[in-house]
């Protein structure tokens, strides 16, 4: 039996792990995901190297409880070709609230802090909490750490963490939070490796869901998604920014009501609100359709835009970053937004950006681009491991 840290990405409908080994080093044993819990729940492990391991699968119109998904993945773990005996598990968790700038080990009284922060990010937290207390109330004994997203940014400046509201509204305790900081912690201990004169940077997580951070120094000083998941660049299926005004009109008119449209603005906006078809940025810009250029283009216009404000905070840029899906394979929208950036002297190299990196920048470029893969689940096992073998 191999000794695992079991890292837990443990969304609405689907559950992703990861298996790492102990000690010093975090390694990928294998990974996989139960997929479709609520409609068609299946399960796929793969080897790190992405070679299938096993797949299961339930059936449709079952529906998989967090609970039962992850009594399923340990089970296998163990008794399957893997071999795995899970010894502490590390969870992505998206809100840590004023409460933790850090990993913390979770006992049942944080796991009720975090609850009570669902409210406010209503797509993950209380998903996040969930995988968590399942892990606890089945496996009483194994150590558990919470790693967060919120966390990376606690470092903006005062300024940067609030919104201009009354008091009473700052009061119930709205924050700009920032998310996908596993991902920027990941990124901000890889640019030095690539570019270590770099002190002002700005990295695009461009996945599912996307933002942009500015760091100075490593350290996050502004990021686009703010108060929960919906903010900041248009995502998947999730709007991104959009006035509020926009939103007080929409219910005034009757067109919507609040849940109707809190469920459009998360579910059916975003990429594939403007093109009608389609939240996959591959089937975009694979598309003839000009709503679906719409979509891309609209995309890089926000991009475009969120970098030459950050710009402005940093004082200059010194290296421009692509991350998470869309950041580490897109070749075209990595292209379409270097070449509005080339008024900062960023020369795009076509043939390394067609290759996807390491770096798309022109040796003679004044700003260095790169394209990192991020990595947060191993970012989870790495903290997990220290927070627990210090306690
Ligand atoms: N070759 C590609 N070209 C363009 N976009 C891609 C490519 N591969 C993946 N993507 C985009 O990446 C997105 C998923 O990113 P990822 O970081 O894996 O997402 P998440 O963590 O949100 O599930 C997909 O929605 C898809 O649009
Ligand atoms: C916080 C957030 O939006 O995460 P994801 O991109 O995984 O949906
Ligand atoms: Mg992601």
């Amino acid at each position: 039996m191999t000794d695992a840290v079991l890292v837990v990405n443990s969304g609405s409908t689907s559950l992703k792990f990861g298996a790492y080994t102990t000690g010093k080093e975090a390694t990928l044993l294998c990974r996989g995901v139960v997929d479709s819990m609520s409609t068609d729940p299946h399960f796929v492990a793969k080897e790190p190297d992405g070679k299938p391991l096993d797949a299961h699968e339930w059936g449709e119109g079952q529906v998989l409880h967090h609970k039962a998904a992850l009594n399923y993945i340990i089970g296998w773990l163990e008794q399957h070709e893997a071999n795995i005996k899970v010894v502490a598990a590390g969870h992505r968790v998206v809100l840590g609230g004023t409460r933790f700038d850090g990993p913390v080990v979770i006992t049942p009284e944080v796991l009720d802090y975090l609850d009570g922060l669902s409210v406010m990010e209503p797509s993950h937290q209380a998903f996040n909490v969930r995988g968590a207390r399942a892990i606890a109330e089945d496996f009483p004994g194994l150590p558990q750490v919470a790693v967060f997203d919120s966390s990376f940014h606690r470092t903006m400046p005062d300024v940067a963490q609030i919104y201009p509201l009354p008091k009473a509204a700052r009061d119930t305790g709205v924050r700009h939070w920032g998310y996908h900081g596993i991902s920027y912690d990941y990124i901000s201990r890889q640019v030095p490796k690539v570019a270590p004169e770099a002190r002002r940077v700005i990295v695009g997580h461009l996945g599912g869901g996307a933002s942009v951070c500015a760091m100075l120094d490593g350290k996050s000083i502004e990021t686009s998604m703010a108060f929960a998941g919906l903010t900041g660049l248009p995502m998947a299926t999730r709007s991104g920014d959009v006035p509020a005004d926009v939103i007080f009109y929409l219910l005034r008119t009757k067109a919507y009501t609040s849940e109707t449209l809190e469920k459009a603005l998360y579910g059916d906006s975003g990429l594939l609100g403007l093109s009608g078809t389609s939240s996959d940025m591959r089937v975009l810009q694979a598309s003839p359709d000009a709503d679906a250029k719409l979509a891309v283009d609209y995309f890089v216009y926000a991009l475009v835009k969120f970098i030459g404000a950050y710009t402005a905070l940093l004082g200059g840029l010194d290296a421009l970053v692509f991350t998470a899906g869309i950041g580490e394979n897109s070749a075209i929208v990595r292209a379409a937004v270097l070449e509005r950036l080339d008024w900062l002297g960023l020369k795009l190299d076509a043939a390394a950006n067609a290759a996807n990196g390491p770096r798309i920048s022109t040796a003679d470029s004044k700003v260095a681009a790169f394209v990192i893969p991020t990595n947060e689940e191993l970012m989870i096992a790495q903290h997990t491991l220290d927070l627990v073998s210090s306690v």
